[in-house]
Formats: structure tokens, C-alpha cells, sequence
């Protein structure tokens, strides 16, 4: 029998995605561990550690070598958090599967206080999104946002050592690696909407690759496939530019979708909202139209200047 490559980053969460991914590849398929190889694979994103991401490069930062590796056919699959894949992919690779999508929330994680509501005026908080800087930044003006990197254990260190007063992350990461002790507030949905794609797992093969394409279409959770198509088509309708903040979550109740979008600015100041519904069927349509009308909500100059 074959073995199946899975290629993923190295970090702990990446690993805890990759285990995921085979566990629900031998449930379905009946097959033992030793049919699956777990190959890390080091990303540029892993390797720059000294300024943020969105100066670096964007997005791809975190997938571009893995993605060499499956055109390069040293591994059969890719997984990778959703949050983190750029709208276009290369020639020739397509996301077959998402995996049934964790909580999407972003989770607080205060070091004396639970909540942003009760951090003293003038309070540091650290972050290395744009979206959760801007966000914290609309709810409390006062607080000082500082740019804050690197794995959870550096973080809850970082934390604990009282650079920070607070911090977020998401908290399906936090739950993926048996951490979600650490959180002290899981914030609303309407009022700290997450990234397209947060606590989505997705599952990349080279298109045409038939024994792939079978191995995966029975992991591959169908609502959770069209909430992306939707959250993707919205940020590419954006540029999905990764300097723009933006928020975009789409939930699937039947043959109905739901999505919610925002785009802000980096000091929180303006925000622009929109909300959309429609059949499943039209999952990338939605999320498309909803892009261009907040697009035209926020009018021309709203990008001027920061993005
Ligand atoms: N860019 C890092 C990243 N990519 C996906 C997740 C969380 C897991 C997920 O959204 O599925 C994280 C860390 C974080 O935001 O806390």
C-alpha cells in the first residue's frame, strides 16, 4: 500500500492540525497510522520572526514552501489553517477538503483583568493582526496596541512577564493544542468578527490527482466548504490585501448562508459593515457581492492613505 504524505508546517498547532486530519483519514478509510507520513516543512512565515507579517509579504509567507513540495511531489497533500491561504492559489493546486470548522472566535487572555472592558485606561495590549488591533482599538481608544509575535508558549510568557496586559488569540488554535485553559473571554461575534477562514482547516492537493481527490472526499464537511467559498470570494472581491483590517464569517443553517462582513481602519476610527444572506448554492456569489458593496459603502478614499 502506498503511504500518504502529509505535508504541514512544524509548529505545534500546525502538527496538532496535521494529526487531526489523519485521524479522520483512517476513521474514514479504515487505515492504520503507518499509511500516513507526517512531513514538516519550514515556511518563510515560521522563519521571520522580527517584524509583522503584513510588512513581509502577506499571507503566502506561511504556505509557499509547502506548496513547492506538492508541485514538487515530495508530499501528497498540504494542510493548512484557511486563515492563512492567499485568495489565489498556484497553477495548479486547489483546496479538496475542509475539515468541520472549530469555534471561529477570538479568544481574550488577560493577564489581571478577564475581559478588554475591565483593562485599566491606557493599558498595553499586544497583537500581530491588523483586524484584532483595529478591533480592540474601536472598543477602547485609550489602550496602547503593540505588535506582539511569535508561538503561544512566547506569548503567554511574554504575558505572564507583564510586557502585555492582554493579548488575543483564536480560539480554535488555543482548543486544537489542549490550551484553551489560558482564555479568559471569548469575544462576540458581532462585535470582534474573526479572519475569513479562522478555525477552518483546509486540505490542499494538486488538481487531477485522482487517488487524492478520492482519499479526501470523504473528509471533506460540506457547509464548512461553502462558508469559505463565501469568506475567500469576499476577500478576493478586497484584493485580500493583507494591510486592509477585515473581518468576514460565514455560517450555513441548511440550504441557507449567512455572512457578515468589516472593513476598518488600522486606528479602529471608521468602520464599514455589511450584511448578506442567500441559497448554499450561491456560497461564492454572496461573499463576492458582499465585497463589492462594502466596497462602495466605504467609498474611494476609505483605502487612501494606509493600504
Ligand atoms: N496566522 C496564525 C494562525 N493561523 C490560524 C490560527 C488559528 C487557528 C485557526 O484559525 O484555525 C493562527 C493563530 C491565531 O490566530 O491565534
Amino acid at each position: 500500500m502506498e503511504t500518504t504524505r502529509i505535508g504541514t508546517r512544524g509548529s505545534a498547532l500546525a502538527l496538532a492540525q496535521a494529526a487531526e486530519t489523519r485521524a479522520r483519514l483512517m476513521a474514514a478509510h479504515g487505515l492504520p497510522e503507518s499509511a500516513f507520513e507526517i512531513v514538516p516543512i519550514s515556511t518563510s512565515g515560521d522563519r521571520i520572526q522580527d517584524r509583522p507579517l503584513s510588512e513581509a509579504g502577506g499571507k503566502g509567507l506561511f504556505t509557499k514552501e509547502i506548496e513547492e513540495a506538492l508541485l514538487d511531489g515530495r508530499i501528497d497533500i498540504a494542510v493548512h489553517s484557511s486563515k492563512d491561504m492567499p485568495t489565489l492559489l498556484p497553477e495548479g493546486l486547489d483546496l479538496l477538503a475542509f475539515l468541520p470548522r472549530e469555534d471561529p472566535r477570538d479568544a481574550f487572555i488577560g493577564r489581571s483583568v478577564r475581559t478588554i472592558a475591565e483593562l485599566p485606561q491606557g493599558a498595553t495590549v499586544g497583537s500581530s493582526s491588523l483586524r484584532r488591533q483595529a478591533l480592540i482599538r474601536r472598543m477602547r481608544p485609550d489602550l496602547k496596541v503593540i505588535t506582539f509575535r511569535g508561538n503561544v508558549q512566547t506569548r503567554l510568557r511574554k504575558l505572564g512577564e507583564g510586557q502585555v496586559e492582554g493579548t488575543m488569540l483564536a480560539n480554535a488554535g488555543l482548543r486544537r493544542l489542549g490550551m484553551a485553559d489560558v482564555i479568559t473571554d471569548l469575544m462576540p461575534l458581532e462585535e470582534f468578527p474573526p479572519a475569513p477562514g479562522q478555525g477552518a482547516i483546509c486540505i490542499e492537493a494538486v488538481i487531477g490527482n485522482e487517488r487524492m481527490a478520492d482519499l479526501l472526499a470523504p473528509i471533506h464537511h460540506a457547509p464548512t466548504g461553502a462558508a469559505l467559498a463565501c469568506e475567500r470570494a469576499f476577500l478576493a472581491a478586497l484584493d485580500g490585501s493583507c494591510r486592509t483590517p477585515l473581518a468576514g464569517y460565514a455560517s450555513v443553517e441548511g440550504e441557507m448562508l449567512r455572512f457578515s462582513g468589516l472593513i476598518i481602519t488600522p486606528d479602529g476610527s471608521e468602520a464599514h459593515e455589511i450584511a448578506a444572506h442567500g441559497p448554499v448554492s450561491d456560497a461564492a456569489g454572496i461573499g463576492r457581492a458582499a465585497g463589492t458593496a462594502i466596497r462602495a459603502k466605504a467609498g474611494p478614499n476609505f483605502f487612501d492613505g494606509w493600504s
